[in-house]
């Protein structure tokens, strides 16, 4: 069983629109993946095909061997909890606590309420708010309301993090903290994190491969070295821009060819 996930000729058309048009290409596990492209490429789309949320016309997602719109209706529900998702806006319940909102996956996956407690700590600590449970969303600042997103999206222990735009609607410094939150769990849960984003920042802060959407059809995928590798690629050309973060950019880099190597 291959560890990875293969979009395999995807299309989408709402009306006469095409949001995917023949998109190929592969996600290795157990890394940090971005999608890019700017509105309206089609990316949201992508990611929703991820999950079954969205059906494509043609085309397949296969997740560890398995063509995703093939499984059965409960096959789904498994696969889904396999997926957390966090999104632009956080989506909070705000008439639930933080420790209430972070615990609903537990209680849909019909985990006991005294086990619920221990668990809604422990993803406090992982996302740095030990001792929120008790606070409203309301009472929190943007990275603090991203941080409950993502704990609840790890509360049943997924193998995926699907993020949609997670952080475009915080200012800077507070998008570095959620993005070095995101690879540090990543590391240290073994997941895989798939990030949609039009910030090519974003990609240089923390992805290991990316892939570049463009009014649905794909211009470019693969891993940071093989995009490093094609001198005429766009990808390439995008992360070697701006002179921002260049430096620790090319850092990270390296030291991927050197374990590679
Ligand atoms: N439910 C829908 N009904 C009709 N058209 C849609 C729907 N969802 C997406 N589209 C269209 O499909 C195209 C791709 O949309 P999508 O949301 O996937 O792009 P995106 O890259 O995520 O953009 P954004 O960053 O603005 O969210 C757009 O032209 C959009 O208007």
């Amino acid at each position: 069983m291959s560890s990875m996930i293969s979009i395999e000729a995807l299309n989408k058309r709402y009306g006469d629109k095409s949001a995917l048009l023949d998109v190929s290409f592969e996600i290795e596990t157990g890394a940090i993946f971005g999608i890019l492209g700017r509105s309206g490429a089609g990316k949201s789309t992508l990611l929703r095909c991820l999950n079954r949320l969205e059906q494509p016309d043609a085309g397949r997602v296969v997740i560890d061997g398995e063509d995703i719109n093939r499984l059965s209706l409960r096959e789904l529900r498994a696969q889904r909890r396999q997926m957390g998702m966090i999104f632009q806006h956080f989506n909070l319940l705000h008439a639930r606590t933080v420790g209430e909102n972070i615990a609903l996956p537990l209680q849909i996956a019909g985990v006991p309420a005294a086990r619920r407690g221990a668990r809604v700590d422990a993803l406090l600590t992982l996302v740095g708010l030990e001792g929120y449970a008790d606070v409203w969303p309301s009472q929190l600042s943007g990275g603090q309301k991203q941080r409950v997103g993502i704990a609840r999206a790890l509360a049943a222990e997924p193998r995926y993090l699907l993020c949609d735009e997670a952080t475009s609607a915080l200012d800077p410094d507070t998008t570095l903290s959620i993005l070095d939150l995101l690879a540090s769990l990543q590391r240290q849960l073994n997941i895989t994190v798939v990030l949609i984003t039009h910030e090519m920042a974003v990609v240089k802060r923390i992805c290991h491969g990316a892939a570049l959407l463009e009014s649905g059809r794909l211009i470019e995928s693969g891993s940071l070295s093989a995009i490093m590798a094609n001198p005429h690629g766009r990808l390439r050309q995008l992360l070697l821009q701006d002179g921002e973060a260049d430096r620790a950019f090319l850092a990270r880099y390296q030291e991927q060819l050197r374990c590679v190597a």
